[in-house]
């Protein structure tokens, strides 16, 4: 098949995990005979720089034709002044605006061998596989923000359509797991909060097959520590989702595992890794790849329709987890580079051997 892939890099580890990713898609390219272009645009501090705009025409423009949107990380300290006047986080909000990408899944499997890194006891992270479903173009990410010189605001509104659709997506997505949607807002103090609980009570009659509990996020957050592999599908509005995935990336040994795709929109799908940009490794091929591939996988699969070269990635992932010299954040010394040869190695022998 032919896909135009748009493919925007960033700042800090985002150039280094995305080019990861674009070799991982073009050996899948190569071994199942497929037509990809990869066309690189600006997005962030690199946007900002450049052309003075986080989101630059040129990048809408290219992002508004593509198949599917291959993205590194933004941001990083050289933009990160509290009184600059654009920053590069916004070029990445106005990019899942623009798209309507509502729905970030981000999945949370564990390998044995990186689960022993975790920092909980085995037999607490055993058997955990769930997936998170974040509401991504709402809520107080996107509200009307005011400064002055004594006091800031930041507005959170979510109406009931935005609700809907991604608690319905969440529902869908239960259907072809284990039946259960845990929905978590702060309905003891929020509005926002109370309207979520109420749309997602109403939307669980559609679906009587799948169970649907109400949890706090204050708790939400100590239970993905304490009882991880009681949770399957979790659906929450945007700045829960942001904080509760990172936290429970570390059930899986790194927060440089995590892949993630945010999709719903009428156009392309957006695929990258859940962490930023790494200020502190960047440069130095540190990054842990692994994210960045996954996510690649997640990008045949959903937006391509290529479920057996999708699955073709994941194992190759796998055989590395299980055999390979990891990166420093899973306590090895391999460099990005070496972790991403170790999957396209893995993916060709995977091909030679069928
Ligand atoms: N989607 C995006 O572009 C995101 C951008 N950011 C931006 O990234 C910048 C840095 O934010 P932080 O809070 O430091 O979060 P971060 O996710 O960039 O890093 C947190 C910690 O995890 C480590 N880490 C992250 N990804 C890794 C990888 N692939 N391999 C190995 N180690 C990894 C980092 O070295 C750091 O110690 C900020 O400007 C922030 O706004 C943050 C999150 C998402
Ligand atoms: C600019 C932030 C919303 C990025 C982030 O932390 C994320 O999407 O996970
Ligand atoms: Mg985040």
């Amino acid at each position: 098949m032919k896909a135009s892939i748009v493919v925007l890099p960033g700042d800090g580890i985002g150039p280094e995990v995305a080019s990861a990713g674009v070799a991982v898609l073009r050996q899948i390219a190569t071994r199942f005979g497929h037509e990809f272009t990869f066309a690189e645009h600006a997005i962030g501090g690199d946007a900002i720089d450049r052309f003075g705009d986080p989101l630059p025409p040129q990048t809408r423009e290219a992002l508004l034709a593509a198949d599917a949107v291959l993205l590194g990380a933004v941001g990083g300290p050289k933009w990160s002044d509290p009184n600059a006047p654009v920053r590069p986080e916004q070029g990445l909000l106005a990019m899942r605006k623009l798209l309507g990408v509502f729905a970030n899944v981000r999945p949370l499997k564990l390998h044995p061998r990186t689960a022993a890194l975790s920092p909980l006891k085995p037999e607490r992270t055993k058997g955990v596989d769930l997936v998170f479903i974040r509401e991504l173009t709402g809520g107080i990410y996107f509200g009307a923000k005011t400064r002055s010189e004594h006091d800031a605001t930041d507005e959170c509104r979510y109406s009931v359509e935005e609700i809907e659709r991604v608690v319905r997506h969440a529902f869908a997505l239960a259907r072809t797991r284990r039946r259960k949607v845990t929905s978590v807002d702060k309905a003891n103090v929020l509005e926002t909060s109370r309207l979520w609980r109420s749309v997602a009570t109403r939307v669980a009659a559609d679906f009587p097959d799948v169970a649907l509990e109400h949890q706090l996020v204050d708790s939400m957050a100590m239970h993905l520590l304490t009882r991880p592999a009681d949770y399957d599908v979790i659906v929450t509005e945007n700045m829960f989702g942001d904080i509760l995935t990172d936290e429970a990336s570390v059930l899986a040994g790194s927060l440089g595992l995590s892949p993630s795709a945010s999709i719903g929109g009428p156009g392309a799908g957006v695929y990258e890794p859940i962490h930023g940009s790494a200020p502190d490794i960047a440069g130095q091929s540190l990054a842990n790849p692994l994210g960045t591939i996954l996510s690649a996988a997640m990008l045949l699969r959903h937006s391509l329709g290529l479920t057996e070269e999708a699955a073709a990635v994941e194992a190759a992932v796998d055989h590395v987890l299980e055999h390979a010299d990891l990166t420093r954040d899973l306590g090895g010394t391999a460099t990005t580079h070496a972790v991403t040869r170790a999957v396209i190695e893995a993916c060709n022998a995977k091909a030679e051997a069928a």
